[in-house]
């Protein structure tokens, strides 16, 4: 038997859409992100668990870890007989990378079990082909620091497909889920087809100064920076009360604000524990909707997907 934990992710990162995405952890040591466990069995089994199951497809053959077994039934040319146990432990259409969650722990959890069948640089490609049959269109934001930890810049030329960048070791994202789903395949057919040039130039301006300062470790400089002109306009219409959440947050003292991928998770950044924690406290009462909805103050989680047993 083999378990693999893969953790949630914050896709676009505030400046990035589609080329930044960093995975985080809650600093309570909790976990906040799928499980695999694979054993070998006489037929085949998908077994589902966990808080949020219930909201996955109902056949198995939609089940996105149902096509990361069909794919190693047709790489290994036979039917291969295992019970997988899915965990499910993130919310789907939440914006903190759920499919992503469960495309790179499956596929990393199987290739553990069948000795690695598929290179260390393929699985990255492979992983964001199937979560790209899923949310409509490839982007690595999810799958890439879901696999490998960090933050992490989407390059994807000539295979490689993204680099780690250093990031504010102090900062505290604190992240809430209201509770309500947004499907990432909806939000994206909500952006524009084409973009003006001076958005275009916008766009690169925030994105570049916010990398540089990441290199040059200027804090107050990097969340100055952090403003998305690409996507969140078009869709903080589907949020509750974002801009007054903004605004909120940052007179308790926030330094950051922002969609978690496609949203509906906000993100709010924290130089300091206290005011994190505050910050919690005011979003739990303004920003959650339903009781299924939580808020964890996380840091990044630098390990990504590993074995758990
Ligand atoms: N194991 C799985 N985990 C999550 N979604 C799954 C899984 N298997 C199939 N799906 C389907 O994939 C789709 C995922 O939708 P979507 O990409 O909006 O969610 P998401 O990955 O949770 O998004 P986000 O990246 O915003 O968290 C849903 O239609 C869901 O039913
Ligand atoms: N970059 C993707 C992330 C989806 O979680 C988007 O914003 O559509």
């Amino acid at each position: 038997m083999i378990k693999f934990y893969s953790p949630a992710s914050i896709g676009n990162v505030g400046v990035g859409f589609d080329v930044l995405g960093a995975a985080i952890a809650p600093i309570d040591g909790s976990f906040l992100g799928d499980i695999v466990t694979i054993s070998p069995s006489k037929t085949f089994q998908l077994i589902n668990k966990g808080m949020f199951s219930n909201q996955l497809p109902i056949k198995t053959n939609n089940n996105i870890v149902w096509k990361c077994w069909k794919y190693f039934c047709s790489l290994l040319k036979k039917n291969l007989p295992i019970t997988i146990i899915l965990e499910k432990n993130l919310p789907i259409g939440s914006g903190l990378g759920s499919s992503a969650c469960s495309v790179v722990a499956s596929i990393t959890a199987m290739n553990a079990h069948f000795e690695n069948p598929i290179k260390k640089t393929e699985l990255l490609l492979l992983m964001g082909k199937l979560e790209g049959k899923i949310s409509g269109s490839i982007h690595y934001d999810n799958v890439a620091p879901c696999f490998l930890g960090g933050l992490q810049l989407i390059i994807n030329k000539n295979n490689i497909i993204c680099q780690k960048l250093p990031i504010f070791k102090n900062w505290l994202w604190i992240i809430a889920w209201p509770g309500i789903k947004i499907a990432t395949s909806e939000a994206r057919t909500m952006l524009p087809m084409q973009y003006s040039k001076e958005i275009c130039i916008e766009h690169s301006r925030y994105l570049a100064g916010f990398v540089h300062a990441l290199y040059t470790k200027q804090p107050s400089l990097a969340s100055q920076l952090m403003n998305d002109v690409i996507a969140e306009p078009y869709r903080i219409k589907l949020l509750p009360n974002f801009l007054k959440i903004r605004e909120e947050t940052k007179k308790i003292g926030a330094i950051g604000c922002g969609i978690s991928g496609s949203g509906p998770t906000i993100f709010v950044i924290s130089d300091n524990l206290n005011t994190a924690k505050k910050i919690k406290t005011w979003l739990n009462k303004n920003y959650l909707q339903t009781k299924k909805g939580f808020i964890h103050i996380c840091k990044i989680d630098t390990l990504g997907t590993r074995q758990i047993g």
